[in-house]
């Protein structure tokens, strides 16, 4: 197993070394004052002769340089639903972060958050940057020391994939390619891989393990699956830790309200079914619409598995402690429990307290009927299991923070 060692706060009287607000252990130098200032100056000049040479910053760049003994994640796509929580998560739990976002998709609105919660210097870093420019990538590897790399970064809309199937080939396999050369090229140890139980396509059997076929039926599954083989190809020849988490359906935000889903209106059209419930609730919408009601279930509508975004980013953060080097671990997110879409618009009728009109459309193309996770893969390893499994609770946090965003991350939004 990896050892991965963060940011580690110090009670008061107990500091070692300060930098910007953030404290370290360092037990030799704990009585050494000249010591402390020496460590400090170089350290400050070492960091502004990096950030003078740091790339593209859309935000003031606040580090470059590897502290010995503090985890260095890069974490791309941070700037999106999924990717911000995980950062959120890693800061707190005293990570470093760097987030790289070209905020196609995501929201600058989500990084200013995340910037006002650890202003310290050497906490967060923000780079602008897109991953189909394999120079820029190559660069913020050469200057940065990364120790793992979370790589949420992607275009994740099923109808979407069908409609323009380059875009998805392009932005999740080509762009996991360049990725993937840049950490072997620059010795990066670990990678945890964001893909999705959509690579599974419409299995026979239910629940789904990980060893179920993979046999995805639209662009959007299919490239995550390339890009899942690429990964393990890659693997057969390296000792880099490993691990590829198949998503279920994610739903909910941030408790404590400071993060929230804030997708493009203008992709609207293609939205997740959890958006598409709240546009709706809030009369942006003139109605839900549901698409296919003739599927083989219960009654009628997809089932899906809908996983709690807090439980999502804990399985990221277990599974980023329990990397081995040269192991590879694939595993299930979900909680094991399906719901149908008309399952889901009750419970988000009653989360929002909205009679959310229904409109009841032809099927989408690219969706299968059932998909529902077998979890216990990622319980036995990785002590992982999900605490959020009541839907109803998890679109009432996520519902708290659209009323009080009307207009998503709003100015913020890039
Ligand atoms: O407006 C809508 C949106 C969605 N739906 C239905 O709701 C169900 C769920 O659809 P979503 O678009 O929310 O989610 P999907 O199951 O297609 O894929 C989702 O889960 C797996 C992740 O990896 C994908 O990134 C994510 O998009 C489908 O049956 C879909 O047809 C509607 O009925 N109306």
């Amino acid at each position: 197993m990896l050892s991965f060692n963060r940011i580690r706060a110090q009670p008061r009287g107990n500091r070692s070394m300060s930098l910007g607000g953030m404290e370290y252990a360092d037990p030799k130098k704990k009585n050494n004052f000249c010591g402390k200032i020496l460590m400090v100056s170089t350290l400050t000049a070492f960091c502004i002769l990096m950030l003078r040479h740091s790339p593209n910053f859309n935000a003031p760049p606040q580090f470059s340089s590897h502290e010995p003994g503090v985890t260095h994640v890069l974490v791309t796509g941070g700037a999106g639903f999924i990717g911000s929580h995980a950062a959120l998560r890693l800061l707190k739990d005293f990570y470093r972060v760097t987030i790289v976002d070209n905020l196609s998709r995501g929201n600058l609105g989500a990084i200013r958050v995340l910037q006002q919660l650890f202003p310290e210097p050497g906490r967060l870093q923000f780079i602008y940057a897109d991953l189909g420019d394999a120079k820029s990538v190559q660069k913020i590897f050469s200057e940065n020391a990364f120790d793992a790399v979370m790589h949420f970064a992607a275009v994740a809309y099923v109808g979407e994939s069908t409609l323009d199937p380059l875009k998805y080939y392009h932005n999740i396999t080509s762009n996991t390619l360049v990725v993937l050369e840049a950490m072997a090229a620059h010795r990066v140890k670990t990678l945890i891989y964001s893909s999705t139980c959509a690579t599974y396509g419409e299995p026979d059997k239910m629940p789904i393990t990980e060893e179920t076929p993979q046999v995805p039926i639209n662009p959007y599954g299919k490239a995550k699956k390339m890009a899942e083989d690429i990964i393990l190809d890659f693997h057969k020849n390296s000792d880099m830790a490993v691990m590829i988490l198949r998503y279920f359906n994610v739903i909910g935000s941030d408790p404590e309200g400071r993060l929230g889903e804030a997708p493009r209106p203008e992709l609207r059209e293609h939205g997740r079914i959890s958006g598409a419930c709240f546009d709706a609730a809030r009369g942006i919408i003139p109605g839900l619409k549901v698409r296919g009601t003739d599927y083989k279930t219960s009654d009628g509508t997809c089932i899906r598995d809908y996983i709690d975004v807090t439980d999502l980013v804990d399985a990221h953060v277990k599974a980023l402690e329990k990397a081995k080097p040269g192991h590879v671990g694939i595993y299930n997110v979900g909680t094991g429990k399906g719901s149908s879409v008309n399952e889901f618009v009750a419970a988000c009728k009653k989360a929002t307290g909205v009679p959310i009109k229904v409109h009841f459309l032809p099927r989408r193309p690219g969706d299968y009927a059932e998909v529902y996770s077998d979890p216990s893969k990622i319980r036995n390893d990785l002590n992982w299991t999900a605490r959020h499994t009541n839907l109803e609770e998890s679109l009432q946090v996520a519902w708290r923070w659209q009323k009080a965003h009307q207009n998503g991350y709003g100015s913020m939004s890039a």
